[in-house]
């Protein structure tokens, strides 16, 4: 469903992404993992088309999107939550949501209905500004708004960063049944071996901009061989 063949990416001229190839197969949940820095933002950034590579393509659903911009990968399917979920904070919980319907315009399912069966609590605050629900709620709006618009391929960038841990838990159930239920494809960035261990069929590790390991479901359980990657 999306490959990534040599891309290299860079800030000005500080490159930050060299040469990586990682491939994601269509209802896969894979991870990333690398500690602060590393470059994982930069690759979400990369893959969504926020930041164009200097070198390498990116194919999604088998056709070349590397110089697609962002509106068109968002139309083609890709759905991105941003690290940091950046919601709109005046706004309400039900018209955050209601903005991830707009991005998919293409597309005539929307999933208004049933992401409050996954994320009850945002039914429950509907009408409340998103400035004021709490970090793990947050996140959950910034999934529902860009679950709502049905993406094939889900982008999510540190979901666990800031929130406390029986929401991180909660949250990791929460992609793992989307993924099941729906069938979306899901790659997420993360420095949290529980989130990781949790969500991810396979894995790939990244070191200064590098993808310098992939770790299989059995590797993923040997704390040894994964913990030189994060920051524990
Ligand atoms: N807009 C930017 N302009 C220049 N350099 C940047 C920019 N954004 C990030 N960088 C640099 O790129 C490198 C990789 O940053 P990136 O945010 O991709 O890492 P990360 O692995 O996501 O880290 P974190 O876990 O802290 O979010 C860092 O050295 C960072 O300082």
């Amino acid at each position: 469903m999306l490959e990534l063949d040599g891309v290299t990416a860079a800030y000005d001229s500080t490159p930050i992404l060299r040469d990586v190839d990682l491939s994601v197969e269509e209802g896969e949940i894979v991870g990333v993992m690398g500690k602060n820095g590393v470059g994982k933002t930069t690759l979400m950034k990369t893959i969504i088309g926020l930041l164009e590579p200097s070198d390498g393509t990116i194919s999604y659903a088998g056709a070349d999107v590397t110089d697609a911009p962002a509106d068109e990968r968002a139309r083609a399917g890709m759905g991105y939550i941003p690290q940091g979920r950046d919601v709109f904070p005046k706004l309400t919980v039900e018209q955050n949501v209601r903005m991830g319907e707009t991005v998919n315009a293409d597309s005539e399912e929307t999933l208004y209905d049933d992401i409050y069966g996954y994320f009850p609590v945002l039914e429950e605050r509907a009408d409340q500004q998103a400035g004021t629900l709490s970090g793990g709620q947050q996140q959950m709006l910034a999934i529902a708004r860009a679950l709502v618009s049905n993406p094939d391929l889900l982008l999510l960038d540190e979901p666990s960063e800031g929130i406390q841990p029986s929401i991180v838990d909660q949250i990791s159930d929460d992609m793992q049944a989307i993924n099941e239920d729906l069938g979306t494809t899901i790659l997420f960035v993360e420095q949290n071996l529980g989130v990781i261990r949790e969500m991810a069929d396979r894995c790939y590790a990244m070191e200064r901009g590098e993808i310098v390991d992939e770790v299989g479901p059995q590797k993923l359980t040997d704390e040894e061989a994964i913990a030189d990657f994060l920051a524990v």
